[in-house]
């Protein structure tokens, strides 16, 4: 019995859910359509607040003419044990519990505290402001109480036929389609409410109930104030089912009149006169045990656990099938990181190694892409055991520090930089692990193999060693002494002349490295797919690491200049005499002759000479800067980003404190708030599920769920399992309607 109570109970739960969660059915099938709930449903002053209060056993809603009620009350009643408090709560409000129940006079009324009604009256203006506009938002009470039975009322605007001062003439349709909303859903228990004294066929909510529910099987009639029918008239046409038949008898009610809410006469003497109504009555004495506010009461919890019960297979699965697909969004968003600034420091060494394992695959060339979704997951399973790691070691520090003695010097600083230390070393071991490819880096040899030497080619060498322009720098050279036999000085200023234009190509070498090193950085923030989650670090990341580069290419710039002036602080000196001798190997016979007449250093063939003996130097020059640059723009440039591109970005946030720590981690706001409202769904959606199984588990004992676990072995499907705990068992009339009021 009190296993079937519990299940109200869970579905009570359930809705609160519901109502967190936003879900307030509409939108396709949602938990909210799968949950039994009883909606009370009548024309305005039909008598519907005085049923409600009746079944609850309270004064509590707002009374007044017109619409009153302009939200839907979801009223969640929950019995609790004999001898507790009673209490009323909001689930706005969750922390103000009302309980200062008034008790007037020796009439002994209870009544909850006008607060209620206020709050409601209050809650209602929130959302519709004081417009008297209607609103599909609920408002969600709860009373906990001895004196109810576990059940779950929706309170609904009354329907009426004509709009009201200062209401829009569409309220009327807004109304209706509102309560046909509620009530169209197969769910939905209808309690549809009909004054006695109108013609029950012109009745607002039969009409309804009877286009929403043909077959009549979730509508419960009940035909309030038979006290004040026109004298002579009964009801028993309709109470006995002849004029209007529904599938569930039809209920009698006498509510208190507007003289009895007047002279307050209270909910306890309502009830008593109510029996007694019934009972001395001439036409209705017969059906006193199938009448009444009581009765009525027991008969809906009755239905309402049958209905529970064929529904806990379905909702299962509506959960699981929900759980999954939330799942899956996760997976695919990526879940909520960290806090803790161990865990965030982490997070944003793990992304920057992500990043440089890309980069260094581009430098490396091309193998096939690494799967870094499949990576992202890996990680991230991995970051509890080194978050964990991290933890232990500090609290290894601190104790091996308690114990001999804490130096001044160590601050949180201190402790920073070990993490930072520890994160490295996995970063190193990661490494070894993974090493892949892709293409760009193949762009750096394209600089060295065409660009540079297309570039030396251009060089105006031609022009520079023109026999005119050697004339012209020899002739300055010699000043008022021309040279005697050669012109040293002039071959120096020619050289030096002519190694100063390798400058260019070289720095043109370093800058088109530089340039296809940062597209690659680019190219790898952008294809790191960790990263895309978090665009204020990837431009950080970015940032240094150009910033990274740029300090690499003034190194570089800086050698390349270097290697080329070497080459003009020191001539080779053995070029210059096997030049001295070649002459006289090609021509063996002249030995001996004497040197021609001195007039000759001025002829044009001497200078020409000259010229192609410094080109002939230049080209040696030439092909060895051709070897050496590209080795110098690798050293400085290629080793360094691949060795040490985000080494003074990890010191910088080794620096950092938490709160820059946590800003670096920022992410786009929109996929934070889907990301945090998924969790907390799937937090209320993995609690309903474990309420339930707790509830199944209950119900049949241990043994019973086991085997039929492992019966159901194969099938991934709980409802299964539910199912065929839940239906064998299922005992009608387990839950009492214990008023003792
Ligand atoms: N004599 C008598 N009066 C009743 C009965 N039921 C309701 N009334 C009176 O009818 C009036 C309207 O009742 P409510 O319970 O406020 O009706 P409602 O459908 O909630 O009205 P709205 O909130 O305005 O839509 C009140 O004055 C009640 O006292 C009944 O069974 N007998």
């Amino acid at each position: 019995m009190a296993t079937m109570k519990s299940l109200i109970g869970l579905i009570n739960k359930i809705q609160r859910a519901c109502t967190v969660l936003g879900d307030h059915g509409g939108e396709g099938m949602s938990l909210w359509e799968a949950l039994p709930t009883v909606a009370v449903v009548g024309g305005q002053s039909s008598g519907k607040s005085s049923v409600l209060e009746s079944v609850v056993g309270r004064d509590f809603l707002p009374r007044g003419s017109g619409i009153v009620t302009r939200r839907p009350l979801v009223l969640q009643l929950h019995k609790t044990d004999e001898g507790t408090t009673e209490y009323a709560e909001f689930l706005h409000a969750p922390r103000k519990k009302f309980t200062d129940f008034a008790r007037l006079g020796l009439m002994n009324i209870l009544l909850f505290p006008a607060a209620v009604r206020k709050e409601i009256e209050d809650e209602t203006d929130r959302i519709t402001g004081k417009s008297k506009q209607i609103s599909n938002k609920p408002i969600q009470l709860s009373i906990y109480s001895p004196n109810v039975v576990n059940l779950t009322l929706i309170d609904l605007p009354g329907l009426t036929k004509v709009a009201v001062e200062g209401q829009p003439d569409s309220i009327v349709q807004d109304i209706e389609n509102m309560v046909r909303s509620y009530v169209e859903k197969p769910n939905c228990i209808i309690l549809a409410i009909s004054p006695a004294n109108q013609d029950i066929a012109t009745s607002d909510a039969i009409k309804l109930a009877r286009e929403v529910d043909p077959t009549g099987e979730r509508t419960f009639g009940v035909a309030t104030k038979l006290d004040i029918m026109d004298k002579g008239t009964d009801c028993l046409d309709v109470l006995e089912g002849r004029s209007y038949r529904l599938q569930h008898p039809w209920v009698g009610i006498v509510n208190r009149s507007q003289a009895d809410i007047n002279k307050r006469v209270d909910m306890i003497a309502a009830r008593r006169k109510e029996r007694e109504y019934f009972e001395t009555s001439p036409e209705y004495g017969h059906l006193a045990s199938r009448m009444g506010s009581e009765y009525l009461a027991k008969l809906l919890s009755q239905h309402l656990e049958t209905v529970i019960r064929q529904k806990i297979p379905s909702i299962v699965a509506l959960i699981n099938k929900s759980i999954d697909e939330i799942n899956a969004e996760l997976d695919r968003i990526g879940r909520p990181i960290a806090v803790d600034s161990g865990a965030q420091l982490y997070t944003i060494l793990e992304l920057c190694r992500a990043f440089d394992r890309v980069f260094k695959e581009h430098l490396d060339g091309g193998f096939s892409k690494v799967p870094t979704v499949h990576l992202e997951t890996v990680i991230r399973q991995k970051i509890p055991s080194i978050v964990a790691l991290i933890n232990k070691s500090i609290d290894e520090i601190n104790a091996e520090l308690d114990r001999i003695g804490r130096p001044i010097a160590v601050d949180s600083g201190a402790q920073l930089y070990t993490i930072l230390e520890l994160c490295r070393a996995f970063d190193r071991v990661f490494k070894e692990h993974l090493d892949g490819g892709r293409p760009g880096g193949d762009r750096i040899y394209g600089v060295f193999d065409h660009q540079l030497p297309a570039a030396l080619k251009k060089l105006p060498f031609d022009r520079h060693l023109s026999t005119r322009n050697v004339q012209k720098v020899v002739s300055e050279a010699d000043g008022y002494q021309p040279h005697l036999i050669a012109p040293e000085q002039g071959y120096r200023r020619l050289i030096d002349g002519s190694i100063s234009y390798f400058k260019g190509p070289a720095e043109a070498t370093v800058d088109a490295v530089h340039f296809v090193l940062k597209e690659l950085v680019r190219k790898s923030i952008s294809e790191t797919e960790e990263l895309k989650r978090f665009p204020t670090l990837a431009s950080d990341i970015a940032a240094a690491a150009n910033e990274a580069l740029e300090r690499f290419r003034d190194e570089s710039r800086k050698t390349v200049l270097r290697l080329v002036d070497m080459e003009s602080s020191y001539l080779t000196v053995e070029f210059f005499r096997k030049l001295h001798l070649e002459p006289e190997k090609e021509k063996p016979n002249q030995r001996n002759a004497p040197p021609p007449p001195n007039a000759d250093i001025h002829s044009d063939n001497h200078f020409r000479k000259i010229g192609s003996n410094v080109s002939a130097y230049i080209n040696m020059v030439c092909d060895t800067l051709r070897i050496s640059l590209p080795k110098a723009v690798v050293y400085c440039q290629v080793r360094e980003a691949k060795r040490s591109l985000l080494n003074f970005f990890y010191a910088q946030v080794g620096r950092k404190e938490k709160e820059k720590l946590g800003a670096m981690l920022d992410e786009d706001p929109q996929l934070m708030e889907r990301r945090g409202t998924l969790a907390k769904r799937l937090e209320l959606y993995k609690q309903a599920r474990d309420d339930i199984d707790a509830a199944a588990w209950k119900y049949v004992g241990r043994s019973k769920l086991q085997s039929i676990a492992a019966h159901a072995k194969h099938t991934h499907d709980n409802s299964y399992a539910l199912q065929d705990v839940l239906l064998p068992q299922a005992a009608p009339g387990m839950l009492t309607t214990n008023h003792n009021a």
